[in-house]
């Protein structure tokens, strides 16, 4: 059996926490996260701002030392990442941003910019031209850009630039921290067209963060729900979308809009999120989602529910805790949505 190309075992990343008197406590962005990705799959982190998403990025990265817990690519431990590992590391993991303009120098042309990441790599100089041509043509733009600089294009045109230059090095993973957010609708779908490509024509493994729900339904093969730098639920998408059973999925799911086709598609019940994500420096006690949970009891605040497989997928919740479900009714019924936006049951 291969190793999944990345393992997160229990991975925490924490900021700050001491101050003067040493009795303020650290973010804690990411907190107890464990995840695989198996080669050529996609990922999908969605949650709300604040929830610890891109911080998981930019510490499997590197960007951000982990305070806690274990990275393994491709069944090498990476942590602690020794500037070994941190090279191995960098020539297999790329990361594209949301933001396309911020990554690219103005003052170097699209030629430039995509010799950059070349150096890095065993293509000899002499074949770097040819290389960057055959990268451009790969994300659908062609030799009239290599002289132009980033103000001259368009955004989708920017984004596909830094996909070019995340594959220049021929990486094995792709970390996707909502690449199409800042991009115009119909420009979305393109770059998202030529994610897919990529991904069946060179074999890559995505990290896709994003807070389009729609998306990650159609894209992902598995998902994963961030509540204040845990996973609350993670399973296959399809599992995930159809019979949501953390209560924070649920609410999370419930702002998609209900289509003419819910006879079909199941839909949670209308279950709105009340309320703002809790500060990552003051955690609630227990599940950290019961002071938002229409469903919590007093156990719910007491304790920390670890996750639990219900049904094919990871779920933290204790409604699924044998015996100290004060609420099984709730975790029996998936619930949906009829057409009319009502609930069925
Ligand atoms: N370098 C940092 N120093 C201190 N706190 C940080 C740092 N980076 C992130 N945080 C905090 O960690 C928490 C998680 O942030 P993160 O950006 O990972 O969330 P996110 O889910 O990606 O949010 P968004 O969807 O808005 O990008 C937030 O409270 C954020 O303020």
């Amino acid at each position: 059996m291969t190793a999944p190309v990345l393992a997160v075992d229990d991975l925490e990343k924490y900021f700050g926490g001491g101050g003067w008197f040493g009795d303020e406590p650290p973010v804690r962005a990411v907190d107890g996260v464990s995840f695989e990705i198996d080669r050529g799959e996609t990922l999908g982190l969605i949650g709300e701002s604040g929830s610890g998403k891109s911080t998981i990025a930019k510490t499997v990265i590197g960007i951000h030392e982990p305070t806690g817990g274990r990275i393994r690519f491709e069944g090498e431990d990476v942590t602690p990442q020794t500037r070994k590992q941190l090279r191995r590391l960098r020539s297999e993991v790329q990361m594209v941003f949301q933001d396309p303009t911020s990554c690219l120098n103005p003052r170097r042309t699209i030629r430039k910019s995509l010799s950059v990441p070349l150096k890095a790599t065993d293509v000899p100089k002499a074949e770097r031209g040819r290389r960057i041509s055959e990268l451009l043509d790969r994300v659908g733009l062609n030799d009239e850009y290599l002289t132009k600089y980033p103000h001259e294009l368009s955004g989708g045109q920017k984004q596909r630039v830094n996909i070019a230059r995340a594959i220049a090095v021929e990486p094995t993973l792709l970390l996707l921290d909502e690449p199409t957010s800042a991009l115009d609708v119909s420009v979305q779908a393109k770059i998202i067209g030529l994610l897919d490509d990529l991904q069946d024509e060179l074999g890559l493994t995505y990290l896709f963060i994003t807070h389009d729900l729609s998306l990650i339904r159609n894209f992902a093969d598995e998902t994963a729900v961030m509540y204040l730098g845990e996973i609350q639920e993670r399973g296959p998408t399809d599992r995930i979308f159809e019979r949501p059973s953390h209560p924070y999925t649920r609410a999370l799911l419930s702002a998609i809009p209900v289509t003419d086709d819910a006879e079909e598609a199941y839909k949670p019940r209308r279950e709105p999120l009340e309320g703002e994500i809790p500060s990552p420096r003051d955690v609630p006690s227990g599940c950290r989602f019961h002071p938002r949970c229409p469903h919590a009891t007093e156990e719910c605040a007491a304790h920390r529910p670890e996750p639990r497989e219900v049904d094919g997928a990871s779920v933290r919740c204790l409604a699924y805790d044998d015996g100290t479900s004060g609420f099984a009714d709730f975790a029996s019924e998936p619930g949906r949505l009829t057409s009319d936006g009502g609930s069925d049951r």
